[in-house]
């Protein structure tokens, strides 16, 4: 098996570590194999998406409700980021709670993030190139989001002035967003 998966305090969020392959011209991985990848809890991954973002930058929180919701996996190509993942079912026991991890060039980790949660990554590092897949298509009227700085989540995104665009800047509280998320 090339990855480790390891499930996190949320459960249905997995990092997953690929197993390095280091020679004197660089280095090879794995970045992701459907036989691999939960066995029977893969989503089928339908879309590729990349961002490049610049120092400071907050991107998120964003969903997409059914019936085009997204589980994600994503990466980082170059640079550091932190990128959370918040429980947004409704009758979920870990509703409202998020979950966290460093994703880099260097640890090379990505982070699987289910269908019903909300995600969003902070820039750590002078750029970052990120690339993650998706299990259901763009779908604009689908689209929804949480205000980054929503008090009670209190992510730490740890950015002084954080960049963040005017959409995402009008981004509802949680408590004022209505998903269909039940599970
Ligand atoms: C997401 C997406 C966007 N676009 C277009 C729409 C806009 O004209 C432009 C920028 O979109 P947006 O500002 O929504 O991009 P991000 O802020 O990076 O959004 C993403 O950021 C957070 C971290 C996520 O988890 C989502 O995957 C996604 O919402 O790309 C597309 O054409 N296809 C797409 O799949």
């Amino acid at each position: 098996m090339g990855f480790t998966f390891k499930r996190l305090s949320i459960p249905e969020v997995i990092l997953v570590e690929p197993k390095l392959y280091s020679d004197s011209r660089g280095f090879f991985y794995e970045s992701f194999k459907e036989s691999d990848f939960f066995s029977n809890e893969i989503t089928k991954f339908v879309q590729d998406n990349v961002s490049h973002s610049i120092n400071g930058v907050i991107r998120g929180l964003h969903y997409q409700i059914n019936p085009k919701p997204q589980a994600k996996l994503v990466s980082v190509f170059n640079g550091k980021i932190f990128d959370v993942a918040v429980d947004i079912r409704k009758k979920s026991p870990t509703y409202g709670r998020w979950v966290a991890e460093i994703l880099s060039d260097e640890n090379h980790r990505s982070l699987y993030v289910p269908e019903g949660f909300a995600h969003g990554f902070c820039v750590m590092s002078k750029e970052a190139d990120v690339f993650y897949k998706v299990s259901n298509e763009h779908s604009p009227e689908n689209e929804r989001g949480i205000i980054w700085n929503d008090p009670t989540l209190n992510i730490p995104w740890s950015v002084k002035k954080p960049i963040i665009s005017d959409k995402d800047s009008k981004l509802p509280l949680l408590e004022e967003t209505e998903n269909n998320f039940i599970y």
